[in-house]
Order: structure tokens, then sequence, then C-alpha cells
């Protein structure tokens, strides 16, 4: 049982809402200027980690409230509860394990009484052996060729977790093509499909439940196309494998079990990357770079497990998070890596984040007053730059950022890399100080403008600053340290739900439109004029029945 605290109720709270009063009126470039030790005392180290959160708009007593915050709302016993295996997403009645799927100290981790660890070892083992004979070619197709190119069927959890990893570490891949389908939009598979040979193709469908409509259909249209191009039923065996907890639905789609990698219920889709529905991953990068990320997924665990708070990184994030979230209100979270591999890293946690906190109902099943989840977005620097970061820098909303980047590139290029991290140290900076009218108008005067045109000008070109950032950064993307970026954040996200008093591992949000669709979808057959819903939704069906 997870604790259940309204922290709106808590004495930290309350000090916190005085607290803001005094921190709202103070910038960070004042106090950078009273405290030459502001970076060492806000700023931690994890193994090739550097998370420095002095650029934040706290001061220590901030930082004291806030940790005297998640001591209120009794967040060591819900790490506790976590990881020992409770049945902490009580909505659905089970446990969260995705850490059990990384804990490679091999510790027993049980589930009603039954250690979970020899179950999740024997997958890897699977996984491995599979990874290795596509890899290898000695895993030959229906023709005798060895697999060139691996389809990833799936969608949410079951897609974005493993594209993500797969682009980060694109400079850890080796020869098999890589693609992903997910939108029931035939656009996607069909493209896909071109230029695909069925001989040396290789399907997995990946399906936590193994009844997503979107997924299904794709499978379903992958096998017709493996068929139509010289495949045989007998075939499939060779040219389509399973992720999944559904092994009656794995079989009844015609995929031997044999091939069938499995999962269980106390795996999160969103969470689900370190599971079998990694298996793109693995056949990627290869199994051992698969297991460093598994590895530095379980350094980050174990460090969120065990250190305190005050040296924690997902609790700081967490809590910074909670300050900016319902004190400062603002409601999105940018995500910015500057690092091209990482191009779908904020995508991917726009799932993370979005459907595990975006919940305003609180444990006790009543509507909070407060506000939850925030948006999450982000593009790769210095692409923001040019494009969105005009309102981070000049807009009226307050735009909490995590700036990622690594020390070290895999593409050493000229130089590239130095030019890249000009633009990230600067960007932080620049949030942090603004430009004062003082500089703007020295500038213009150096310009040699008149004192009307400075007049004119100076208001635009002014930079209030005070935008607070996290700057995390790494030595390199290697598997390990992706792991252990990706499991700091998933922690965030725990830490969060907790203090916001919310089920942060169910999704009922997702459903609705997906019973809709369902009911929708039989009206669609025929050109019948449909009347059974709202004007809106019946013109618009209407309309569509007359233009297709
Ligand atoms: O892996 P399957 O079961 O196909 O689910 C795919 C996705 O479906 C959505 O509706 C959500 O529930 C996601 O959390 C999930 O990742």
């Amino acid at each position: 049982m997870l604790p259940s605290i309204d922290f709106t109720t808590t004495q930290a709270y309350k000090y916190l809402t005085d607290h803001y009063i005094d921190v709202v009126a103070e910038s960070l470039k004042g106090l950078f200027d009273a405290d030459a030790k502001r970076f060492a005392k806000f700023s931690v180290q994890f193994e090739d980690i550097l998370l420095d959160y002095s650029k934040n708009r706290i001061t220590d007593e901030t930082l004291a409230l806030l940790m005297q915050l998640a001591k209120e709302c009794k967040l060591d016993d819900a790490i506790q509860a976590m990881f020992s295996g409770e049945v902490i997403n009580a909505t659905e009645g089970r446990p969260v394990l995705h850490v059990a799927l990384r804990n490679q100290s091999n510790t027993p981790i049980l589930v009603d009484g039954k250690d979970v660890m020899p179950d999740v070892n024997a997958v890897l083992d699977h996984m491995k052996e599979f990874s290795n004979a596509i890899i290898s070619g000695s895993w030959k197709g229906y023709t005798g060729k060895a697999i060139t190119d691996v389809v990833n069927i799936g969608i949410g959890g079951s897609d974005l977790g493993p594209v993500m990893v797969t682009e980060a570490l694109k400079s850890y891949k080796n020869h098999l093509n890589l693609h992903f389908v997910s939108n029931v939009d035939g656009t996607h598979i069909a493209e896909t499909l071109k230029g695909l040979n069925a001989e040396t193709t290789l399907f997995l469908i990946a399906s936590k439940t193994f009844t997503t409509q979107e997924t299904m259909s794709n499978a379903h249209s992958a096998r017709d196309w493996f068929i139509q191009n010289g495949g045989k039923d007998g075939d499939v065996a060779k040219h389509f494998a399973a992720l999944s907890t559904n092994a009656d639905g794995v079989s009844k789609f015609g995929i031997d079990t044999k091939n069938m990698f499995e999962f269980w219920d106390w795996v999160g889709g969103r969470y689900s990357l370190w599971s079998a529905i990694g298996l793109s991953i693995s056949l990627s990068v290869g199994f051992d770079n698969f297991k460093e990320l598994l590895a530095g997924a379980h350094a980050m665990d174990n460090h969120f497990k065990t250190t305190p708070a005050e040296e924690n990184l997902p609790v700081i994030l967490a809590l910074l998070g909670v300050w900016y979230n319902n004190f400062f209100e603002a409601e999105t979270q940018a995500i910015l890596p500057y690092d091209q591999y990482m191009h779908r890293f904020a995508a991917y946690f726009q799932q993370g984040d979005m459907e595990s906190n975006g919940k305003y109902v609180d444990r006790n099943g009543k509507k909070v007053d407060y506000s939850t989840g925030p948006i999450i977005w982000g593009e790769p620097g210095t692409n923001g730059q040019h494009a969105f970061y005009q309102l981070i820098h000049q807009g009226t909303k307050l735009i909490p950022c995590d700036f990622i980047a690594p020390a070290q590139s895999h593409n050493p290029l000229a130089e590239h890399h130095k030019m890249l991290m000009s633009n990230f140290f600067a960007q932080t900076e620049a949030l942090m100080n603004g430009k004062s009218r003082e500089e703007v108008v020295a500038e213009l005067e150096k310009a040699g403008k008149s004192k009307e045109e400075i007049d004119t000008l100076a208001p635009f070109k002014e930079f209030e600053g005070n935008r607070p950032t996290n700057s995390i950064l790494v030595k390199l993307i290697t598997p390990r340290v992706l792991g252990s970026l990706l499991a700091m954040y998933e922690h965030k996200i725990f830490v969060q739900g907790i203090i916001w008093n919310i089920y942060s591992f169910d999704q009922w949000g997702v459903e609705l439109g997906k019973q809709l669709a369902g009911k929708i979808l039989p009206e669609l057959k025929d050109d019948t004029t449909i009347n059974s819903h709202d004007s809106s939704t019946n013109g618009l069906i209407n309309q569509y029945k007359a233009w297709r």
C-alpha cells in the first residue's frame, strides 16, 4: 500500500507557500553573486552523469523544505513499497517491478511469494540466444538466407522506448536494418515494407496485451505481405516473433510460442523497454550492449533506493519539478538533448511522464485541487534554438528546461562538437542572466544607433532572464549512461506521483477514445447516414462518407 497524503496539507507545503514569496523576489543572477559556492552546493555527480541544478530558483531553504515535503509524503516508504513488489498499481491490482528486469545483482524479488528473477533471467537468456543467431546469420529465413531487416510492430510503450534507444545508440549499431511501424495509418506499414525482401525480413510483434488494434492490424498486414511475397504459412515461425504477456493471443495469431519472448503484467507498457520489448534494441546493438543498458539502469535504481534525498538525482529533479509545477504554476517541462542521437528522448518521456502523471483523481479517488503532471516536450538542440527558444527566452510563460549533453561526441568532426557544446553552455547562461536594459543600450550605442532608435528598440532586445534550467552533462552517451539517464527520469516521475498522491502506473485515460472508436468503426462500413452522435460528430462522419 502506498501512503496517501494530500501534500497541500503538510507543514512543508505551508512553509513553501510563504517561502515562495521570498524566492520570487530573488534573481538567479543575484543568488549566484551572493554565493561563490552555489555550483558546488547545487550539483551532484553519479558515475558519468553530472546534474547541475544550481541555475534553479531555489535557496538552501527551498531545498530543505522540498526535502521535508518528500519526508512528510513518506517517500521512503513508497520507494520501499515499489522495490519490494507491493501492489502499488492498485487500480490494476499489480506490483510495479520494471526494476526487476534490470536487477543485475539478482537479489530475489517476490511477487505473490515467488521470486521473479529466474523467469526474468530465462527470458534474457532467450533474447541473447536469439539475438546472437539473427546477428551472426545462423538463423535463416525460409529460403536459407540470413535476416537483414527487422521490423518492430508495436505502439506506445511497445514502440517509443525501442525507437528512442536504437536511435540514441545508433553508433553501436550492427549491420541489421531496424524499422518501426506503429501507426494504424496504412501508410506507415506500406512505406516500411517498400523495398523489403520477405526472405530476409524478421517481424517482431510487440504488444503487452496482444490485443491493441493498431498493432494487430499492422501484424496481420505484415503477415499478408509475407505470404503474398512468397512465404508459406509454415514459414511464419522463421520470420515472426512475439514480445508479449499474452501467450494465448500469440498462438492464436499463429506465432510459435517458441518464438515468444515473455514478460509480465507487473511491467507497465511505458516502462517495458527493459523487458522482451527491448528485443529490437538487443538485435540492433547486440545483447552485450543491451545488458549494459540494463546495468546502467540498475546502478541508478540502487542510487535511487539507497542515497539520501539531498544527493539523490531523481528525488532532486522531482522536487524541483514540484516546486515549479505547484508554486510557480509552470505548466510544462522541456527536455532538450544536445545530442542528435537522442532526438526521440523527449517524445519517449512524453508518454513516460504524461501517461503516468496526467491524472486528476488522487489515490483516495477524489478530484485533486492542485496541478499534477506537466506537459512534456522538446527537441534536440540546436534545432530547438532556431524554432521555439524565442518563447522560452522572452515569452510570458515560465518553462523549466532540462538541458542534456555529452562531453564527448561519437562523431568528433572538425569543430562541430565544440560548437554544439558552446550553445549548450550559452543557453542556460542566457536564460539565467538575461540581458539588462543597460547592456542593450550599451550595445546599440556601440553599433552607432541614435538616441531615438535606441529608445525604440531597447525594450524588444531586453531579456529579463531568471529562467530556470537543469544541466545534465554526461561523459559520453554509452548504453550504460543512457540506461542510468532513463531510470533517473523514470524515478523522477515516480517521486512526483507520490507527492501528488496519484497512481502513476495505470492509464485509464487512454480507454475512452478506444471504446468510442470501437463503436464508430462499424458505422463506417457502409454509406448509411449516421445520426447517433452529437451534430458535430454526425456531420463529420457523414461528410467523410460523402468524400471517401
Ligand atoms: O503493448 P500494448 O498492449 O500493445 O499497448 C500499447 C500501448 O497502449 C496504450 O493504449 C497504452 O495503454 C500504453 O500504455 C501502451 O504502451
